[in-house]
C-alpha cells in the first residue's frame, strides 16, 4: 500500500509520526491495560493482538481518504525512539470543519504531561494544516485527569453527552470540550504579539479611545491565467490555516507600497516594483483588540521564481473558486469584488 508522504509532528520531548506495522506488538503492550482502557470509548479490553495489526493498518487508509489523522506518538530514551501512546484527529465527515481529538498515553509514560504536549500539538497542527475550524474532544465522567489535558490544550467545556463505551459494555456520561484557533493555546515558544511600533502614529491618534488600528498592506497577486495567489497562515501564527492575500503589518515610517515589496520579498522571494501594485480596494474590519485597515494592491508582473519561504503552503485560485477558501472574515468583501472584477 502506498501511504502519503506525512512530515513528522515534533515538539520538544515528542514525535508524532504515522505508525508502522513494527510499532505493533509495542503498542498492544501498552494498550492492553485496563487502566488505559477504562477511560476510551472504542477500545475493547482485553486488547487482542491481531487488532494492534488491523488497527494501524487501517490508520493509513483513514489518512489517505482524508478521514482521520492517528499518529504515534514517541520519545526518546537515551538513543532509543520509544512508543509513549497515540493520538488523533477523527472528521466525522469528508466536508466536516470539524475534527475530534482524542489521546492515550501508556501507564509507565503517565505524569510527565506527555498527554498536553502531544494534544495541544496535534489540535494546532490540525487547525493548520486540515480544513477544519474547530476541534472538539469528549472524556468519560470521572476522567479528570483527561479533562485537564484537554483545559491545558486550550478547548473549553461546553456541555455534557453520552457515549457507549466498547469495554465497559454500556452507554455512559461524557464531558464535550471544544476550540477554535482563538481557544487552543498557543505554542509556549510563541514570541508575544507586536503592538503599538507596528500602528502608524497618525492613524492611530484618530482610532477610538482604547482601540488601535493595525494597518496592514495585502496584495491579491495574478497569474497570466488570471488566477490569484493565496497563501496558508501557517500554525503558530493567529488564524492558521486561513487562507489570505499575501503581505503583513507596516513598520514604524513604512508606506503600504514599501511593507508589500518587503513582505512579498520575505514570504515569496520576488521582486516587485510600486509602479506595478494597482490600488483595487481596502478592508476595514473590527478584530476585536485592533481594528484593522488593509488596502488591497493588484499585481500582475513580478520577478523571480516564487517560493514559499515561511513553509505556508500556496493556491492558485480561479477567481470563481476564492470562496471555496476559508480566509478571514475581514476577507470576505475582497473576494466578491475581485470575482466580479477579473
Ligand atoms: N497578509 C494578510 N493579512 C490579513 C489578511 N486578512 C486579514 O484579516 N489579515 C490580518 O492582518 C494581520 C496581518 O498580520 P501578520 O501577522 O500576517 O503580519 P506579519 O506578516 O507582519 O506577521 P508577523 O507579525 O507574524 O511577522 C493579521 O491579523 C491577519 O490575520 C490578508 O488577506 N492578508
Amino acid at each position: 500500500m502506498t501511504v502519503p508522504a506525512f512530515t513528522p509532528i515534533r515538539t520538544e520531548r515528542l514525535t508524532l509520526r504515522p505508525l508502522g506495522a513494527a510499532d505493533a506488538a509495542e503498542l498492544h503492550r501498552l494498550i492492553n491495560d485496563w487502566d488505559v482502557v477504562r477511560w476510551l470509548s472504542r477500545v475493547p479490553f482485553p486488547y487482542p493482538r491481531e487488532l494492534a495489526d488491523e488497527w494501524i493498518a487501517s490508520t493509513h487508509r483513514q489518512r489517505e481518504a482524508g478521514e482521520a489523522w492517528h499518529l504515534a506518538i514517541v520519545g526518546q530514551e537515551g538513543d532509543k525512539e520509544v512508543l509513549v501512546g497515540c493520538a488523533g484527529l477523527m472528521k466525522k465527515s469528508a466536508d466536516e470543519r470539524e475534527a475530534e481529538l482524542g489521546y492515550w498515553v501508556g501507564r509507565r509514560y503517565w505524569g510527565h504531561g506527555v498527554a498536553a504536549e502531544a494534544a495541544g500539538r496535534l489540535a494546532r497542527w490540525g487547525l493548520a494544516n486540515l480544513d477544519i475550524d474547530r476541534v472538539v474532544a469528549s472524556v468519560l465522567e470521572g476522567n479528570d485527569r483527561s479533562a485537564g489535558v484537554l483545559k491545558r490544550v486550550g478547548l473549553r467545556e461546553v456541555g455534557t453527552g453520552e457515549a457507549h463505551f466498547l469495554a465497559r459494555g454500556a452507554r455512559l456520561p461524557v464531558r464535550l470540550f471544544g476550540g477554535g484557533r482563538e481557544e487552543v493555546a498557543a505554542p509556549p515558544a510563541e514570541p508575544p504579539p507586536q503592538a503599538a511600533p507596528t500602528v502608524a502614529p497618525v492613524l492611530a491618534a484618530e482610532a477610538p479611545p482604547g482601540k488601535k488600528l493595525l494597518l496592514v498592506a495585502a496584495c491579491a497577486l495574478v497569474d497570466s491565467d488570471g488566477r490569484v495567489l493565496l497563501a496558508r497562515r501557517p500554525e503558530g501564527k493567529a488564524m492558521a490555516g486561513l487562507w489570505e492575500f499575501p503581505g503583513g503589518k507596516l513598520e514604524p515610517g513604512e508606506t503600504p507600497e514599501e511593507a508589500l515589496i518587503r513582505e512579498l520579498k520575505e514570504e515569496l522571494d520576488i521582486d516587485v516594483s510600486a509602479a506595478c501594485l494597482a490600488p483595487f480596494t481596502f478592508a476595514s474590519h473590527d478584530l476585536g483588540h485592533a481594528h484593522l485597515m488593509m488596502p488591497l494592491y493588484l499585481c500582475r508582473r513580478w520577478d523571480g521564481t516564487m517560493v514559499a519561504r515561511e513553509g505556508q503552503a500556496l493556491a492558485w485560485v480561479r477567481p470563481n473558486k476564492l470562496s471555496d477558501y476559508a480566509m478571514p472574515p475581514a476577507d470576505r468583501p475582497l473576494v466578491a469584488m475581485l470575482r466580479d472584477f477579473l
